[in-house]
């Protein structure tokens, strides 16, 4: 499943929120004056809101007048400002930064604290946009003189070695292969810029001095030709000493993995001066040989906890990720002195072939692998004798458990039931495997850690939330159109262009996209509502992810780039080459905002997002957390918005239900993947999955999923092979046919095994491989090479799963019976968090009394404690209210329903996603969204609609469905 690393969710189409009566706005969130001032008022310094004795909120007191403010708008009323850039201000004093951080923050996060202050010095620096990388500022002020005294703007001097984790929050891996433009997968480790070995000297002269422009190099004298030769010399020298000294500390670590030596590794690899909470602990683990269960909150630093163990260890460090970006973005966060790699579906063959050369050399040391390329057949060629693994890295390891695995990619992830520690060690020999989550409810927790064998005192469990994120939610209202407008005409008539008043446009503004969206949904009678408005206060470089649903992020990215917000969108309709550029383009500040699908979010480690704003509602609580994990990373009080809304979670909650499959339909597939009885065993057989889909009703990852379990469950009924194409049509052209068959095996079956069609031979693949008791990729690769040779022409068609039957069942009722259950646990799974996520908002919006500290729309204590009650295993699962469990108008309806459409056959299910607006393969949007019944009961349990359906089917047709 080669996409499956790609996969976003993006599928899902929300409908927008309709409820007639909007809620008041939510209320505003006191903020430095500051920040709506334009920067001749960046020097003044205002307390931030604080509360009176009756826990009322004060307005902030200037301490120098500010302009007065617009008249009272209910666009001020909100918890956020999205800043123009150019009205925005860089010059932020210490003080007004420290007084954003929650008290406690840093007692907890020792390092977080060192690094807030890092950044606040920068920032004071840096007082002019557009900002350079604040990571690399302190660095270069290292090498400032060197340049300034001899003239240059690009002579790169190296970098102490105590600096190389600050210098390039990029990583080795970025210098060399992504500023060409060009994506090579491997992390270049000791040959770039930063690193120790990096060539200087006079060979790096040249390299510099070919950098300069003629004029330069002109006006170099040659007294600052030897300062450069010189400055690069010693920088060599520094290098080197720096390159020994980690040599050292890893033998010291080698020798003794006490806190003392590791501490001085961390110092001299990565800068920092201290572990945080949960790290050392599990470096020690991993360095002894234990498998390790390890749940910290998001940016807490997991990698760090296998990356210092690739660095002791002798072998390999497989780390096993779901996204490809994800796998990029930690490429990249690798430090120098650790090589890395990664074999993902979208690498060339030379990209591939040089890891595989730099993995047979032992010059990678850490390995990224998606889950679908993880065991193949392919993959384990690679591991020969000479190549041992040291540690598997499980990264999001929820995503093992059954629930999680469909719920948090959006789609079924059939490879991870592959990551299970017998099948790890049967295969790969490995023995310490370190599973790293963080977000992992009790039930996950416990799927994941018996799956990988991982004992219950080898748990190391922190904190799952940081608490320097402010969380804040509102429910959109549903206002009609002309009221909007009749809004925002009045707001534009009130405060026309002043700067302050420029930013609210922007979000304002929105709303007509609104009205597009609108017309984009046109299933059902929508109608819109104003999008409240955010403002985010903006004290310092801030950044922004909006996460949303697929075909928005265009058009919101577009408006916010016309308000002179750089952005740019960030979804699966986008090719993986541009997706990354975006990153890139993010990642080293040359983008404001990324409005994204949850694609984006997982893993992505940018210290300086200053918030995450979703415009729906995300489908658990463990997503909700992954996501606003992105934010605030380096330890500032960021903002976290979340939006919901009534028609969101009913179209979601609906959507929960479209990979749900009747047990009738797992039995017709049984039957046909084990339709060739006893003498099947052994040989190679197709399911072809367009076809197939269509036929059982049942999308193609859900077949997947279901012969993967037939694969890998208590029984192996089946072996999975590499998926191809099953129907080959092909032309002989040189040599005659019977002549080629006497001298190629492949044909002379070719020959047996087709039908002639208008002069083409048409035949099957399985069949004439099983004819030879050849490979499907044997035939396939057989017929390349005659192609090749000019011999042939053919075209493939139906991509279908591949096969080997192993087992026959002894019956099909006992195991379709068992694998409904199984699915059918996961589909309940999904419908729970959901529902879970939408009552802790509901909460937060409705019930929160405002005590202990929530004010307004900010919710962060009563948001932290759900979440935590949540993993803790006491979650609110009670199905909320608002969905409906009986209709009096709901049999009548399916009943005029069926008459009219007499002509075709219904399951209860089929019958329950048409009314619930759900395509399915044999029930498509195309044809059946055009009945006025479609969607019409989507604010109804799921399981009450299949079981009026049942009724009325068994009424209309008089006898028992299925
Ligand atoms: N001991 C430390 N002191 C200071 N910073 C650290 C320390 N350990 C890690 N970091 C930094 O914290 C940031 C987040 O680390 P990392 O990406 O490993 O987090 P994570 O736990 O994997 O987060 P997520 O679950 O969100 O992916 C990185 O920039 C990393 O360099």
């Amino acid at each position: 499943m080669e996409t499956d690393s790609d996969s976003d969710g993006s599928h899902v189409s929300a409908t927008p929120p309709r409820d007639s009566n909007p809620p008041s706005p939510p209320s505003l969130l006191k903020l430095p004056r500051r920040t709506l001032c334009n920067s001749s008022k960046s020097k003044v310094r205002v307390k931030p809101s604080s509360r009176s004795e009756s826990g009322k909120k004060t307005k902030p007191t200037p301490s120098q007048p500010d302009p007065p403010p617009p008249n009272p708008s209910p666009l001020q009323t909100l918890p956020f400002q999205i800043r123009c850039p150019f009205t925005q201000n860089f010059s932020t004093s210490v003080t007004d930064s420290l007084e954003t951080v929650p008290a406690g923050f840093f007692s907890k996060h020792a390092s977080f604290s060192k690094i807030h202050k890092t950044s606040l010095n920068f920032e004071n620096d840096q007082s002019l946009p557009p900002p350079s990388n604040p990571e690399t500022s302190e660095i270069k002020s290292d090498v400032v003189k060197v340049k300034k005294q001899i003239n240059l703007v690009s002579v790169d001097v190296p970098l102490p070695p105590v600096k190389l984790r600050k210098s390039n929050g990029e990583g080795n891996f970025v210098r060399l292969n992504l500023s060409r433009g060009k994506r090579k997968f491997v992390n270049k480790g000791t040959r770039t810029k930063n690193s120790y070995a990096s060539s200087c000297g006079r060979k790096s002269y040249r390299r510099s001095k070919s950098k300069l422009n003629k004029k330069e190099q002109k006006n170099l004298s040659g007294e600052e030709e030897d300062l450069v030769i010189e400055a690069a010399q010693q920088n060599q020298k520094k290098r080197k000493l720096g390159s020994d000294l980690v040599d050292e500390a890893v033998k010291a670590v080698k020798n003794e993995a006490s806190d003392e030596n590791l501490v001085s590794l961390l110092k001299l690899v990565y800068g920092y001066d201290s572990f945080r909470d949960g790290q050392l602990e599990a470096i020690k683990m991993v360095l002894e040989g234990k498998s390790t269960m390890l749940v910290l909150p998001t940016g807490a630093g997991k990698s760090l906890c296998y990356q210092i163990p690739a660095m002791v260890l002798p072998g390999l460090t497989l780390v096993v990720s779901p996204l490809v970006a994800l796998m990029i973005d930690q490429l990249r966060q690798l430090p120098p002195v650790v090589r890395g790699g990664l074999l993902s579906s979208g690498q060339k063959p030379e990209e591939v072939t040089e890891t595989l050369r730099l993995l047979q050399e032992g010059v990678i040391k850490v390995l990224f692998v998606s889950p679908e390329r993880f065991l193949n057949a392919e993959f384990l060629s690679i591991f020969s004798a000479t190549l041992s693994i040291s540690v598997i890295v499980v990264d999001e390891a929820h995503c093992i458990s059954e629930c999680e695995r469909v719920n948090r990619s959006h789609n079924f992830r059939p490879s991870y039931m592959r990551l299970r520690a017998s099948l790890l060690r049967a295969r790969l020999n490995v023995e310490c495997i370190l599973a790293m989550t963080a977000t992992a409810t009790v039930t996950t927790l416990h799927d994941v850690m018996s799956a990988l064998e991982i004992p219950a005192s080898n748990l190391i469990q922190k904190a799952i939330l940081r608490d320097n994120l402010q969380l804040s939610v509102s429910l959109s209202g549903n206002n009609r159109q002309n009221e909007r407008s009749a809004k925002v005409n009045q707001f534009f008539s009130l405060h026309g262009s002043s700067k302050y008043y420029y930013i609210l446009q922007i979000s304002v503004s929105l709303v007509p996209m609104m009205s597009f969206r609108a017309m984009l949904i046109n299933f059902h009678p929508v109608i819109m509502c104003l999008c409240p408005v955010y403002q985010l206060p903006v004290s310092r470089l801030m950044d922004y992810i909006l996460i949303l649903l697929g075909f928005e992020t265009d058009l919101i990215s577009r408006y916010l780039c016309d308000n002179n917000i750089s952005a740019k969108s960030y979804h699966s309709g986008i090719p993986a080459k541009d997706r990354s550029r975006v990153q890139d383009l993010f990642c080293s500040n040359k983008i404001r905002v990324v409005v994204a699908t949850v694609a984006f979010g997982m893993g992505l480690d940018k210290r300086d997002v200053g918030a995450v704003i979703h415009y729906s509602m995300p489908e658990s609580l463990e997503e909700y957390v992954q996501e606003i994990g992105r934010a605030g990373r380096d330890g500032r009080l960021s903002y976290c918005h979340l939006f919901f809304d009534d028609i969101t979670y009913f179209r979601l909650r609906s959507l929960m239900h479209s990979d749900g499959v009747d047990e009738y339909a797992i039995n017709k597939l049984l039957c046909q993947v084990f339709s060739n009885g006893k003498n099947s065993c052994g040989k190679i057989y197709s399911l072809v999955k367009e076809s197939a889909s269509r036929k059982f009703d049942m999308k193609e990852e859900v077949m997947l999923t279901l012969l993967t379990r037939l694969e890998l469950g208590e029984v192996q009924y089946l072996r999975l092979l590499p998926q191809l194409n099953a129907t080959c049509t092909l032309n002989f052209h040189k040599t005659t046919p019977t002549l080629l068959a006497d001298k190629d095996s492949v044909v002379s079956a070719i020959l047996k095994k087709s039908e002639i069609k208008q002069g083409q031979y048409v035949f099957d693949i399985p069949t004439v491989a099983n004819s030879i008791g050849a490979t499907a990729t044997d035939v396939s690769n057989q017929l390349l090479n005659l192609k090749l040779m000019g011999e042939i022409t053919y075209e493939l068609k139906d991509p279908a799963y591949f096969y080997t039957i192993v087992e026959l069942p002894s019956e099909f009722c006992t195991l379709s019976a068992h694998l409904t259950k199984w699915l059918s646990e996961v589909e309940i799974c999904k419908v729970t968090k959901l529902d879970t996520m939408f009552n802790a908002a509901v909460f937060a919006v409705n019930m929160c009394e405002k005590a202990h500290g929530c004010y307004g729309s900010q919710h962060t204590p009563c948001l932290q404690k759900k979440i935590l009650d949540y993993f803790k295993g006491d979650g609110d699962f009670n199905v909320p209210a608002k969905i409906g469990q009986s209709s009096p108008f709901l049999r009548a309806d399916i009943k005029v329903f069926l008459q009219s459409n007499s002509h075709t056959k219904f399951t209860p299910r089929a019958v329950a996603r048409i009314m619930h607006g759900i395509a399915s393969p044999a029930y498509p949007s195309t044809t059946w969204s055009k009945t006025h019944f479609w969607g019409r009961y989507m604010q109804m349990d799921f399981q009450a609609v299949t079981e009026a359906a049942k009724t009325e089917l068994l009424n209309f047709v008089g006898k028992n469905v299925p």
